[in-house]
């Protein structure tokens, strides 16, 4: 069986605490992690299954000392990639007390980029158990991957990722 590619952004801080959790909860030797710092199209060919962890550091709150072009970056290499027969699933950490009116918005922004390609993207979830007023990470009434606040509700992490893996077993086909 392939490996998944669990490609993540930023390093260092909770996109990759819960790229450790998905690996721990999938078994470490059915993944890879890839920081999307360090990657690339030829990277991404290498995978038909993939999982895209990224945080929201919205831009309408973006200081330089903050600002994370991790992914603005890699998504510049979207247009290069075959992406037939690859299925994406995504997480996005985000802080739901702090930002309720741009709640994970960078699965949209994300989504955005990958929506005129052919690659199929799984893993919604339901807006079921979040708080927030706003997110640009909805389509169709379900946040576009599995939302993390790991600010506010660190101890609900395990149980979000654990029940949105049991999805994704089925989705992904393995
Ligand atoms: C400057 C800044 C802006 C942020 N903007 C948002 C936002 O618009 N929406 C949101 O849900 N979270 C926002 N957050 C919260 C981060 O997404 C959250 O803290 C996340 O866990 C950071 O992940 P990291 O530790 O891997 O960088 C922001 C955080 C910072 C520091």
């Amino acid at each position: 069986m392939s490996k998944i590619g669990i490609f993540y952004g930023p390093e260092l801080g909770s996109v990759e605490k819960v790229a450790h959790v998905i690996e721990q909860k999938l078994g470490a030797d059915k993944v890879e992690l890839i920081a999307v710092k360090k990657a690339d199209e030829s990277v991404l060919e290498r995978f038909d299954k993939l999982i895209f962890g990224m945080s929201t550091i919205g831009k309408t709150n973006w200081d330089s000392e903050y600002k994370d072009t991790d992914w603005d970056e890699f998504a510049t290499c979207f247009g290069k990639v075959n992406w037939e027969g690859k299925k994406i699933a995504m997480y996005c950490l985000g802080d739901h007390i702090q930002y309720p009116q741009h709640f994970v918005d960078a699965l949209g922004w994300v989504y955005d980029r990958l929506e005129n390609t052919a690659a199929e993207v799984v893993g919604f979830c339901s807006t079921e158990g979040y708080t927030y007023e706003e997110s640009e990470g909805i389509k169709d009434g379900q946040f576009l991957g599995l939302p993390v606040d790991e600010d506010n509700e660190a101890d609900k992490t395990d149980v979000r990722v654990e029940n949105w893996i049991n999805r994704l077993i089925n989705e992904f086909g393995f």
